[in-house]
């Protein structure tokens, strides 16, 4: 089939999509959409199973290595009849049937991915290239989340999808960058030479619930320290934007560009851009006033600015965000609160 890209222009591939598997058809549980979402035990991930699993009609398969994710993030869909968890590692090769691949994999947190960058390399080409193999062998329509980092350190600003990026191939983030910037090249080259039906999201800065609270993200990082009463560490100069999406609106996003009829990439973020310093005054703010911000050092080719332009997300998928900053950290607030054994003082 051939399925328009986010700049409308046609991804004519050169081969019709393979056929379903057989097998698809002699199943002995009789679900209309069998489904795999690799990473699924992470954050976003785990948030997409629980909207996957409302829908009755979906059997849902989670492969993960719980590098960054956890069994506990699934805890309610353990021994469902329509859910089932694999300790899977996407280097190697994964033998399942099934109709759409949700392919999230890979550790997000830029300390995470920076802690065994070969590995995160190795993720992002070979894991992407065996879910590719999936796709193809069982004809299922794959969808890739990458990321606002394919666009690097921005000199165009907010960021279009048209936009190729500035992107230092040899830096500590590359791993994960130009990581994902291959896998969306192995993306298209198995959608125009062997006919697989691909999405390609890029997400931006997207916070939530069930984040891991030593995470190392800016959110996770300012709530965990503003319940602690600790300072909250802003690297500096604290100017630096980010657009911060919150995980339902994320959620939603992604399962419309799964379901609709464009490739992408498609950009899917929340466009209200804050600086860090902004960010850190919010959480002090909304969450403990006696805290306070402490300027601290730097990591190398941290991107100065970033901001989704949504027009695309708009037009093809009918998307935009609906929860603001101010309303998602409060929802954040209440689980770390739990999970970190602080009260709330009336
Ligand atoms: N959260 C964001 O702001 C953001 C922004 C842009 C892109 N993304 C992308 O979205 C996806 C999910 O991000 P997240 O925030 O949920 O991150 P996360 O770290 O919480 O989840 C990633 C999951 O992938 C698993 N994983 C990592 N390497 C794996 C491997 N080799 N084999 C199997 N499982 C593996 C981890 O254990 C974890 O459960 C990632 O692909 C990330 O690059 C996220
Ligand atoms: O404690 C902190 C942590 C981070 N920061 C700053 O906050 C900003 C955001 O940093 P984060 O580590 O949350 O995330 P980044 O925007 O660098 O990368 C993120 O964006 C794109 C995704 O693909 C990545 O998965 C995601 O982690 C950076 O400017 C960083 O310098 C702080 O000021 N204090």
């Amino acid at each position: 089939m051939a399925a328009n890209s986010s700049n409308g222009e046609q991804q004519t591939p050169s081969k019709p999509p393979p056929l379903p598997s057989p097998l698809r058809f002699s199943k002995f549980f009789q679900s209309n959409m069998r489904i795999l979402v690799t990473g699924g035990a992470g954050f976003i991930g785990s948030h997409l199973v629980d909207k996957l699993m409302e829908n009755e009609k979906n059997e849902v398969i989670v492969v993960d290595n719980y590098f960054t994710g956890s069994k506990d993030n699934l805890r309610k869909w353990i021994g469902h009849p329509r859910f089932e968890l694999i300790r899977h590692d996407v280097t190697e090769p994964l033998l399942v049937e099934v109709d759409q691949i949700y392919h999230l994999a890979c550790p997000a947190s830029p300390i995470f991915y920076k802690h065994n960058p070969v590995k995160t390399i190795k993720t992002n080409v070979i894991g992407t290239l065996n879910m590719l193999g999936l796709a193809k062998r069982v004809g299922a329509r794959i969808l890739l989340t990458s990321t606002s980092e394919v666009y690097g350190d921005p000199l165009i600003h907010p960021q279009p999808e048209t936009y190729w990026g500035n992107v230092n191939p040899i830096g500590v983030r590359s791993c994960y960058d130009e990581g994902k910037r291959v896998a969306e090249t192995l993306m298209f080259d198995y959608h125009r030479q062997h006919g697989i039906e691909i999405r390609i999201a890029r997400i931006f800065n997207t916070y939530g619930p069930r984040m891991n609270i030593d995470d190392g993200r800016v959110v996770s990082n300012f709530i965990a320290q503003a319940l602690r009463g600790e300072p909250l560490t802003v690297q500096k100069p604290g100017t630096q934007t980010r657009s911060f999406c919150f995980v339902s609106d994320m959620v939603d996003g992604l399962i419309r560009l799964m379901e609709g009829e464009n490739t992408g990439p498609i950009n899917i973020g929340n466009p209200g851009e804050f600086t860090m310093l902004e960010l850190a005054e919010t959480v002090k703010e909304l969450i403990n006033q006696k805290v306070e911000i402490k300027m601290v050092e730097n990591t190398p080719d941290d991107p100065r600015q970033r901001k989704p332009d949504i027009t695309k997300a708009k037009e093809l998928l009918g998307w935009e965000p609906k929860v603001k900053l101010r309303d998602g950290l409060p929802l954040m607030e209440e689980d770390f609160r739990l999970r970190l054994g602080v009260p709330k003082e009336n």
